[in-house]
């Protein structure tokens, strides 16, 4: 399967940003992986046209479930789809905290995402109090059972599993304890899916650098990253997408 190195800007980037666009694709015309930037809704559309005919693809970092409507303030898969963007994330654990989402309203937004013709990165993954209590496989299982559509397929499904305890805080879990929840994570997918969840491509995030990138896709099941601080920059960005498409 084609790997996937996405780089998610969270609330940064103003225009001169996309200057990181230009610098990204232009170090990486023909790369061994998708590169995938997700820019804040204010720049998606400018960032689209910046990455169009380059290697370089983007996406949302939400969408609301519904098509269109009285929802001040959010945007529609329909208009990530309008502004360019290929895939939009859903369900991650800054919105699970910060907005109240819980699997139910994940699922759906999953859903409107396909039904525009996105694919959707689905962010599952345990807080630290979680882990401490055992509870990993058994959280991370759950989230992954009711925040997927059933009709997701390998096309149109990437998950991603950011263990929320890693985001943004230079901790990484060791790689057996990545590949130990990567390997359940794909047992549920081909129980439930088959085939396509045997393809489905499962993404790690969490303080991935281009100095530990090249360990973590060394893990089995490890099909990618979703990468937060370590995106902004085009430098820092490429040595995690040479490290995938060397994996
Ligand atoms: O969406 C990206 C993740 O939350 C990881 O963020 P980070 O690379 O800054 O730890």
């Amino acid at each position: 399967m084609q790997k996937l190195a996405a780089g998610n800007w969270k609330m940064n980037g103003l225009a001169a940003s996309l200057a990181e666009i230009e610098a990204l694709a232009t170090a990486h015309p023909t790369p061994g992986c998708d590169i995938l930037i997700c820019p804040p809704a204010t720049l998606l559309s400018r960032v689209s046209d910046a990455a169009l005919g380059t290697s370089v693809q983007t996406g949302a970092q939400d969408c609301h479930p519904k098509d269109s409507g009285a929802h001040t303030g959010d945007i529609s898969a329909a208009m990530v789809r309008d502004a360019g963007g290929a895939f939009v994330i859903v369900g991650h654990s800054e919105r699970r905290a910060d907005h109240g989402e819980d699997d139910a309203l994940v699922r759906a937004k999953a859903e409107a995402a396909h039904d525009a013709g996105l694919i959707a990165i689905v962010c599952v993954g345990e807080t630290l109090e979680q882990r401490e209590a055992g509870r990993t496989l058994e959280v991370v299982g759950g989230q992954v059972a009711g925040s997927l559509p059933d009709d997701a397929t390998a096309e149109d499904t990437v998950i991603a599993y950011e263990p929320v305890w890693a985001i943004g805080t230079g901790k990484v879990p060791t790689t057996d304890e990545i590949a130990l929840v990567h390997a359940d994570i794909r047992a549920r997918l081909t129980a439930r899916f088959g085939a396509d969840g045997e393809g489905m491509r499962i993404i790690y995030g969490g303080s991935v650098k281009a100095s530990n990138a090249a360990e973590i896709f060394a893990v089995p099941n490890v099909d990618g990253a979703l990468v937060g601080g370590a995106s902004l920059k085009a430098a820092d960005f490429g040595g995690i997408v040479d490290a995938l498409g060397a994996a």
